[in-house]
């Protein structure tokens, strides 16, 4: 993709977290886009950049209100990110005044609306083939091959779903790292390590592909609530209790609902000097 030099009077930006995944937010809206691998790992280093968990940057779109693509803080590219989409969704309604916008990602067209202080967003619905996943193979997604008898369940990015007894005395570094590159998956993984509390209540923690443990992935959420469905273990709605606080997946036939909190946290502006323009 083409991308803009930065700005000689640097390079405005904002911070949110949904659930306490936190984001950097570009807005592109009229122009080229700026960010590169380089700009994503630079920014993302919470000791010499801003920090973040994903990097997301907003551009026009033709067929939606606003484009939005994804990079993790490792300069890797998200394919979807529900906690920010849930953000930047609340920061163009508040803009705007609507309770309602279109937002294409690589994942497809998304809804978003406000439900009271609330961000619903329709995360589409699951992908559950290998191919799209995508797995290294045609086997069992409702029971992979890997100990711990994971799900996977794609949700315009890949994850595999680990049921377990405790999810607070889970290892979550020590086990999601080595799945997150295991061969089964050649794009590599997010990870979910998930307690079935009930029928309608799930403790899930997160090992994110790309970028580590965070306090919530809205994708993983969805994927969380899609493996449990399938498994028999829960409803098609649940209330999932993540380390930053609480969302609800509800899927229906045209996808995952996903609703929860979102912050706006500050407004800055990253140097031409720091960024090396
Ligand atoms: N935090 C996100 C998901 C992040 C994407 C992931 N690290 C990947 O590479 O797929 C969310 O809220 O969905």
């Amino acid at each position: 993709m083409q991308t803009r030099a930065i700005p000689s009077n640097g390079l405005p930006f904002r911070k949110m977290h949904g659930a306490g995944n936190d984001f950097v937010i570009l807005d592109s809206r009229g122009m080229t886009p700026v960010c590169t691998p380089e700009i994503a790992r630079k920014i993302g280093d919470r000791h010499r950049g801003v920090g973040f968990d994903q990097l997301a940057e907003i551009r026009d779109g033709e067929d939606a209100d606003i484009v939005i693509d994804f990079w993790n803080s490792d300069g890797s590219r998200a394919g979807a990110c529900g906690n920010a989409t849930r953000c930047i969704a609340w920061m163009v309604m508040s803009e705007t005044g609507r309770d309602a916008i279109s937002i294409r990602t690589t994942r497809g067209m998304l809804a978003g609306r406000m439900i009271g202080d609330e961000v619903w967003v329709n995360m589409g619905p699951p992908q559950l083939t290998w191919q799209e996943v995508p797995l290294a193979g045609d086997v069992d997604l409702l029971h992979l091959p890997l100990d711990g008898d994971p799900v996977a369940v794609g949700m315009g990015n890949p994850h595999a779903v680990f049921f377990v007894e405790d999810a607070e005395a889970v290892d979550v570094a020590g086990r999601g790292a080595p799945v997150e590159r295991d061969p089964l998956f050649p794009e590599a993984t997010n990870v979910e390590f998930a307690q079935v509390r009930g029928r309608n209540e799930i403790r899930m923690r997160v090992w994110e592909r790309g970028t580590g443990i965070t306090l919530a992935c809205g994708s993983g959420a969805c994927a969380t609530a899609v493996a449990a469905h399938q498994r028999g273990l829960t409803d098609a709605k649940v209330r999932m209790e993540v380390d930053g606080g609480w969302l609800t997946l509800d899927w229906r036939e045209d996808g995952v609902w996903m609703t929860g909190p979102v912050a706006h946290v500050f407004d800055a502006v990253l140097t031409a000097d720091w960024l090396g323009a």
